[in-house]
């Protein structure tokens, strides 16, 4: 529980936590360990790393080696099937999309991955996945029965059933690059629905100002992605998110 304590501690103190989103497939390993270490200079909490379409083999391997070597806070897989999961990583989000309409993604793509993050002794932080209007690649890749924006009430039924289940973590995504964030309504119904569980809120954060309302409607972690790759200074964007939603 070494992760998933880190990541609690930090909400206790400085009311959230902020990962940043890195896709292998994005770039070369040693752009996307630039990048990393940029992201904790600027006060990132943990790195998430993954994505929808070809995050696989040496390139995932070899990102998480030199990120090891370079950065000193938590790497966290974020996968999109068994073949993300990585034994260079310190945790994992081992989460089922509870609204996808496709059984690979809700236990399949999960049971074939399990035996590797034991294998590997890798941390398995047991996580709600939900996705929202618009969605995204991600949306689209896993099924999802998209949940309408203007619909809090059920995605708090959801995030509930998923705390039911024993997940402790449940993540509201809109997709990477949506056009809008999560409501921050739905933000604040989901937060409200479930006890002890933490709330992560990503897709479309892509300025202080969004990041600072999902922290105000109630998001525990905020992930950002799109803007931290599309960022010219990386460092100044993340100390930017950062001040926004910490105490
Ligand atoms: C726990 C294990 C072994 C598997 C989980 C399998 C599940 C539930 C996957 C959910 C659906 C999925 C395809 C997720 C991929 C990871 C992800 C959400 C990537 C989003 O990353 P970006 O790179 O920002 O998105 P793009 O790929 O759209 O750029
Ligand atoms: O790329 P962005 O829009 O920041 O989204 C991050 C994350 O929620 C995607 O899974
Ligand atoms: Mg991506």
């Amino acid at each position: 529980m070494q992760v998933e304590e880190y990541l609690n501690d930090i909400v206790k103190r400085d009311g959230c936590v902020h990962l940043t989103l890195i896709d292998p497939a994005s770039q070369k390993p040693e752009r996307a360990v630039e990048i990393a270490k940029a992201a904790v200079e600027g006060g990132t909490d943990a790195i998430m790393i993954g994505g929808s379409t070809g995050a696989v083999g040496q390139v995932l391997d070899l990102t998480l080696q030199l990120m090891k070597e370079q950065i000193n806070v938590p790497t966290i897989l974020f996968p999109g099937d068994s073949a993300g999961v990585s034994s260079y990583a310190d945790a994992i989000f081992f989460m089922s999309l509870l609204n996808s309409r496709d059984i690979n993604y809700i236990v399949t793509n999960q049971a074939m991955g399990a035996p590797l993050v034991r294998k590997f002794g890798i941390e398995p932080i047991p996580m709600a996945y939900l996705i929202v209007e618009p969605g995204g690649t991600v949306g689209w890749v896993g099924d999802a029965r998209l949940l309408p924006r203007t619909k809090p009430e059920l995605a708090a039924a959801y995030a509930l059933a998923g705390t039911y289940f024993g997940m402790r973590y449940i993540y509201l995504e809109a997709g990477s690059g949506a056009d809008e964030p999560v409501p921050v309504e739905m933000v604040g119904a989901v937060k409200h629905a479930i006890d002890k569980g933490h709330l992560i809120v990503g897709g479309g954060i892509r300025d202080h100002n969004a990041a600072a309302a999902c922290a105000k409607a109630g998001a525990d972690m905020i992930v950002t992605g799109t803007a931290v790759e599309d960022a010219g200074d990386v460092r100044a964007k993340i100390a930017e998110f950062v001040s926004a939603i910490k105490n």
